[in-house]
């Protein structure tokens, strides 16, 4: 059967290969071949689909497709999954029409579900509906509050007493749409410097924790944690000293881990595994996505108090060590679930 489309190694933009299904390599299951159709900004591609998991990839049979954004959808293919980070209302309606006409490929994710992230409000939503009791530690999120677009700045202090928040507070911006600027974020010292921002924002309390976050990477059903460095704890005589709100870098998404430096244990120790099985299931479940990340950090001083304090959608796997075995299995995984469920109907 010949595909419609390029089979792309990823490696050359413009490389198009079109290959028999027959001819297409070793034969995962059933004699079939995979076909990942992707639609994901160029940085992504470039981070994602690494030679070494490509390589990996078509030794099982897993072949990466990219979607061409100038032609329908609906034309090309056929695939067995799509993968997509896209921005934009456009975009959304598409992979939604595509899945309802398309209830047979499995889609990677739903994007009403992948929306629910892009407001740092929602996002965190279900980890405080959640109860993790007996599971070595508990789980919240940092106290919160958001102002809205047409609340006016001046008015950010006195909402900000009103709501009884601690300094000092992190900044953020409310919308995460993959920009540069709904990364821009800001440690307030004092609440009348908070009147200089933009809304919408979200302000959260800034929680200590030792300078150390742990990022959760979930990938359907597996969980990878890796440590990464973050803000410094703040003390309460810098605090009293200091006024003002700062920017600061995206510390915690350099590539670098922290997983090899000398840290003290009692602020490097992974949490507790029960405890990220559950949050990883409960969320995978509430937020009806099989590729996020999780951010937590673990409250200075404690051992089990832990807090979510951001989720991403379809991270930065690249950066996920053996992350080219765990989506391979993973991919082989889903489709193969999905003829087994065919062949028991
Ligand atoms: N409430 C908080 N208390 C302490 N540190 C925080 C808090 N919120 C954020 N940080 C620090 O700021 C960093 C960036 O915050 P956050 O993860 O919310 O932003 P982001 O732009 O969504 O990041 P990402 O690149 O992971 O998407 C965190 O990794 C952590 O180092
Ligand atoms: O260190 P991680 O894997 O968390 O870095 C991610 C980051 O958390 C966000 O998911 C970014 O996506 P956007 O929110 O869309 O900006 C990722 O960027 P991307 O360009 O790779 O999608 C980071 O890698
Ligand atoms: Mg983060
Ligand atoms: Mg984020």
């Amino acid at each position: 059967m010949r595909l419609n489309g390029e089979i792309s190694s990823g490696e050359e933009e413009e490389e198009v290969v079109v290959v028999e299904k027959s001819e297409a390599g070793t034969t995962p299951f059933l004699g079939q071949n995979v076909v990942v159709g992707y639609a994901l900004t160029a940085k992504k591609k470039k981070s994602f689909l690494q030679p070494n998991f490509i390589a990996l990839a078509r030794s099982k049979g897993i072949y990466f497709v990219a979607i061409d954004l100038s032609k329908p959808l609906q034309e090309q293919g056929p695939f067995d999954v799509v993968l997509h980070k896209l921005l934009g209302e456009e975009w959304r309606e598409i992979i939604e029409d595509f899945r309802q006409k398309h209830p047979d490929v499995i889609v990677l994710d739903a994007p009403d579900a992948i929306q629910h992230l892009h407001n740092r409000q929602s996002m965190l939503q279900d980890v405080v509906d959640l109860n993790l009791s007996e599971c070595n530690g508990k789980v919240g999120i940092p106290r919160q509050l958001v102002i809205t677009k047409e609340k006016d700045p001046s008015t950010i202090p006195y909402e900000v007493t009103k709501a009884g928040l601690k300094l000092p507070l992190v900044a953020k911006p409310l919308v995460v749409d993959g920009s540069a600027k709904s990364h821009e974020l800001f440690l307030a010292y004092d609440e009348f410097s908070l009147s200089e921002l933009e809304p919408p924002l979200v302000l959260q309390e800034f929680v200590n924790h030792g300078g150390l976050l742990f990022k959760i990477y979930i990938v359907g059903e597996s969980i990878k944690v890796v440590r990464r460095f973050s803000l410094p704890n703040i003390s309460k005589h810098e605090l009293s000293k200091v006024s003002g709100v700062y920017r600061f870098p995206r510390v915690s998404c350099a590539a670098a881990s922290a997983d090899d430096a000398d840290l003290d244990p009692s602020i490097a120790e992974h949490p507790p595994r029960p405890l990220l099985e559950r949050l990883a299931k409960e969320l995978r479940h509430r937020l009806g996505l099989r590729l996020f990340n999780v951010d937590m950090i673990r409250e200075y001083g404690t051992k089990d108090v832990f807090y979510v304090i951001d989720i991403n959608y379809f991270p930065g796997y690249g950066k996920m060590p053996d992350y080219e075995h765990t989506f391979t299995d993973f991919l082989l995984s889903l489709v193969q679930n999905k003829y087994k469920k065919k062949l028991t109907a």
